[in-house]
């Protein structure tokens, strides 16, 4: 379980350390296109789980959606401080 700050800072950590196995390498490594491809994919997923899911498969979408935008931040280095000037 983790913040959305504290989501943010184990993906910063990842990306400077670049451990084997890490998802968010490999996903960084992937490219912009391919993580706006994956930002799409679950919306999708978050939209199809409202619709048709309970409220944990729609909390489990919404963590993934929540973890693809984050993989975007880091890639451009964009901060939650910087997303949330805008709320
Ligand atoms: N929150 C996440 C997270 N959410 C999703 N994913 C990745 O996204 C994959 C699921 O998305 P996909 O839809 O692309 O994959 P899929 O096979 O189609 O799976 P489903 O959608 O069918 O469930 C997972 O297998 C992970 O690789 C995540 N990978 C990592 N994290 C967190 O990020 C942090 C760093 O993780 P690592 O970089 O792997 O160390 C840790 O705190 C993790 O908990």
């Amino acid at each position: 379980m983790a913040t959305f700050d504290e989501l943010h800072e184990t993906l910063l950590a990842r990306a400077a350390e670049r451990p084997d196995g890490s998802a968010t390498v490999e996903a960084l490594d992937a490219g912009i296109h391919a993580m706006g491809k994956k930002v799409l994919e679950e919306a999708g997923e978050v939209w199809l789980a409202a619709e048709h899911e309970d409220d944990e498969a729609l909390a489990l979408e919404i963590s993934q959606l929540l973890y693809r935008l984050q993989v975007v931040m880091v890639a451009r280095g964009v901060t939650p401080a910087d997303v949330y000037r805008h709320l």
